[in-house]
């Protein structure tokens, strides 16, 4: 068999990111044509493509200081190519200098790049000659610029954080968004007991640990990931902890009709029929049919009763919905994504702040569109995977405004204590990386129907 060269495999990636397909789909489809593949060499190719996208501002920063012409100049590939080495330089404390040169120089030439040797050898030799001499921006006095060449987010995202959090706060949670996200799974007690999961984890030689607030979630410390037992016997379902908090938000009963607007790939529609032990019906609803084909597979797996799947562009009403037919809703909203950057880090240099405001109008109608389906007395959750305040407050605004036969509730007066750090003052939840045991960013508010 050819080995095939973990930092190959991080360029192709890297360079299909660049024409738009998502991170972690393009690393899992090369891997997966690779099974024999050594896993330190599957790790490397990982943290290269996860690295270089997280941390690519920091690196450009340094190679613009050593590169003669402005990097936006730089052919593509070659640009590739010096984030990957640069990486390894900085990053990598394993990789010999020499080592991360000559391999970087290697790929060019495997890439009939010949005519770029000597360009990416000068550049990545003047990074080592010069990497104790760099002219880092002061967090202090150029915190714009510390967000953006030591902390990694394009400039629009830098000034939107520093503004709405004050330098430290911003800088503490950029820096929690460069960590690797943590693996949790949750427990499908319609199978198991977390207690139960746990156990079966660990005498797989896992290390586990339950996670802090839901109580069905296992957090994985170490572990093959890929290969936990259980998973085709639908003991267990990967989600994050921040989002198995949210369908204990929607307060889901037996006997129920729930509507879960926006559901595919399905981790809260099969959460919610678990917290009602299959005894709800619940209709899920997603504009892309292929992803509720994933979400029913997924509830088949799970062994999860009482879901109808259809798929359905909310951005229109839903004429075969009765209207206030629903004793609850949850409407998780399309966003900018930007809770789960540790996930998808190709997002940071893929939104734009117009992104934001079309999100925000489309979450609008979305909910518009849902509202009427609740019944009087029923709650209707809006959740978010972000925080920018136009996705947030600003379509709470909007939705208030429009509708006086809505309450927003305060979240804490129905959760337990434990969980009240992780809510604003208006009682909705805001969970954050750096503050809430590593969750992903996720926003909830709950408002109810008049009766
Ligand atoms: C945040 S994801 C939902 C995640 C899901 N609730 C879960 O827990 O697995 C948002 C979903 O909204 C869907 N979506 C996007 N635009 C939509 C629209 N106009 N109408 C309905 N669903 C939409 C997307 O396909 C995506 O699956």
């Amino acid at each position: 068999m050819v080995r095939k060269d973990p930092r190959d495999i991080a360029f192709d990636v890297l360079e299909r990111v660049q024409h738009g397909a998502f991170a972690d789909l393009a690393l899992d489809g090369a891997l997966e044509k690779l099974p024999d593949m050594d896993p330190r060499d599957r790790a490397l190719a990982t943290e290269l493509v996860y690295g270089v996208l997280r941390y690519q501002g920091r690196l450009d920063f340094v190679l613009q200081q050593v590169c003669q012409k402005p990097l936006a100049k730089v052919e593509a590939a070659i640009l590739i190519l010096l984030r990957l080495g640069c990486y390894q330089l900085l990053l990598l404390e394993r990789i010999p200098h020499h080592a991360a040169v000559f391999e970087t120089v290697e790929m060019a030439r495997r890439l009939k790049l010949h005519r770029a040797t000597g360009f990416i050898n000068g550049m990545l030799r003047s990074v080592v000659r010069q990497a104790g001499m760099l002219p880092w921006p002061d967090r202090q006095a150029q915190p714009l610029a510390y967000l953006e060449c030591v902390l990694g987010l394009p400039r629009w995202l830098a000034a939107c954080w520093l503004d709405s959090y004050g330098v430290e706060e911003a800088c503490a949670l950029a820096e929690a968004m460069l960590q690797p996200a943590p693996c949790c799974v949750r427990a499908n007690t319609l199978k198991i007991t977390r207690d139960d999961l746990l156990k079966a984890l660990a005498e797989d030689s896992c290390e586990v640990r339950p996670t802090c607030f839901a109580p069905e979630g296992v957090r994985i410390l170490h572990g093959n990931i890929r290969h936990l037992p259980g998973h085709r016997e639908g003991l267990f379902q990967l989600q994050d902890e921040a989002s198995m908090l949210i369908s204990h938000l929607l307060d889901p009963r037996p006997g129920q009709r729930i509507l879960d607007a926006c559901a595919a790939p399905g981790g809260k529609t099969t959460h919610i029929a678990a917290l009602t032990g299959n005894r709800a019906t619940i209709v899920a609803l997603d504009l892309h049919a292929r992803r509720i084909e994933l979400l029913m597979r997924g509830a088949r797996r799970l062994g999860c009763l009482g879901i109808e799947g259809r798929s359905w562009d909310l951005t229109r009403p839903a004429p075969f919905l009765e209207p206030e037919s629903f004793d609850r809703v949850l409407v998780d909203a399309p966003c900018s994504g930007l809770g789960v950057l540790r996930r998808n880090p190709e997002i940071r240099w893929r939104r734009t702040a117009s992104d934001i405001r079309e999100l925000a109008g489309q979450q609008a109608v979305i909910l518009e569109n849902t509202a009427s389906l609740l019944r009087p007395g029923g709650r209707l959750i809006y959740s978010l995977c972000t925080f920018t305040p136009e996705e947030t407050e600003g379509v709470v605004r909007t939705f208030l405004a429009k509708h006086p036969d809505f309450v927003r509730c305060d979240l804490r007066a129905t959760t337990p204590a434990e969980w009240h750090e992780l809510f604003d003052d208006a009682g909705s939840l805001r969970t954050m990386p750096h503050r809430h045991d590593g969750m992903d960013a996720f926003y909830a508010t709950a408002f109810e129907k008049r009766a």
